[in-house]
């Protein structure tokens, strides 16, 4: 039984996204605040990327520039060969909703509609027909383990976990080409959290693409890549191999080490 396998994936496939002298910086009264700094990055789709570093190092920051969820001070990001920088804000959104699913640390989901209208009203806003997004909703609702009893109760009427895996599939509904999650567990109990972290390990290992910001190592442990941002600069990464529930104490050992020597 192998469980440490490195899995080198970099050669593997191209970029989905890449960064490219990314900064941001915040207006802070006098002087602004410089959270990234003249950053690059490549984010494959192959990869389960966690990002980890500090509070306040600039995690979220990258995450939504990267998902074109706000806009760098200056740099490129480039998505799927579209410079997503140089796109007007009109087209920045259409692009978002088809080519990335967002999963916030709270589900934010819309309290007053079932769980499978909340994954309509995602779809729709791809112009896909009913038909279409009700069945593959159905669909990412059972991988996600949710059955149908579940999935027709409010967002208030379902576990934190419950309403955590619905924003899964909300996310998942219009086949995005990466997936975004900042903190997904960041509210959930241990118990919920694993649930969780295993829809997204068992979306990883059918191919999703995945970018996670995560001050969890346990969550850490699921990535086949980890990024490490330290003052809006990423300093190193670490590669443990794929996640196996059956084991995995080489993977443990990687990302400790890589931790450790990262100070966390
Ligand atoms: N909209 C904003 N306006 C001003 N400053 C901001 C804004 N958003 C973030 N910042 C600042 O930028 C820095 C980086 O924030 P960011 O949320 O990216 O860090 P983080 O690494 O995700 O932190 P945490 O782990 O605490 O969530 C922080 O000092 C934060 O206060």
């Amino acid at each position: 039984m192998s469980t440490t396998t490195p899995t080198d994936t970099r050669q593997a496939d191209a970029p989905i996204v890449s960064a490219r002298g990314l900064t941001k910086a915040y207006d802070a009264g006098d002087h602004p605040q410089c959270v990234l700094r003249g950053l690059d990055v490549d984010i494959h789709r192959s990869d389960f990327t966690v990002i980890m570093g500090p509070s306040g190092s600039g995690k979220s920051t990258l995450l939504h520039a990267l998902a074109g969820l706000d806009r760098p001070s200056g740099g490129t990001v480039t998505f799927d060969g579209k410079d997503i920088t140089a796109m007007g804000d009109d087209d920045l959104a259409v692009f978002r909703r088809h080519a990335c699913g967002f999963v916030f640390q709270q589900h934010q989901l819309l309290d007053g509609m079932s769980l499978m209208d909340n994954a309509i009203v995602a779809g729709a806003l791809t112009m896909r027909s009913k038909r279409d997004i009700i069945a593959k909703a159905r669909t990412l609702f059972t991988q996600v383990g949710l059955d149908e009893r579940t999935w027709q109760r409010a967002a208030t009427q379902v576990s934190g976990g419950e309403a955590q895996r619905a924003s899964v599939v909300r996310a998942l509904v219009n086949d995005p080409a990466l997936v975004f999650a900042d903190e997904p567990t960041g509210a959930l109990n241990s118990h919920h959290a694993q649930a969780v972290l295993d829809v997204f390990t068992r979306l990883h290992h059918r191919g999703q693409g995945i970018v996670m910001v995560t001050h969890d190592r346990h969550s850490a442990l699921r990535g086949s890549r980890i990024l490490y941002l330290r003052d809006g600069a990423i300093v190193d990464e670490c590669r443990p191999g794929t996640y196996t529930a059956d084991g995995g104490q080489g993977r443990e050992r990687a990302l400790s080490d890589f931790l450790e020597r990262m100070g966390w």
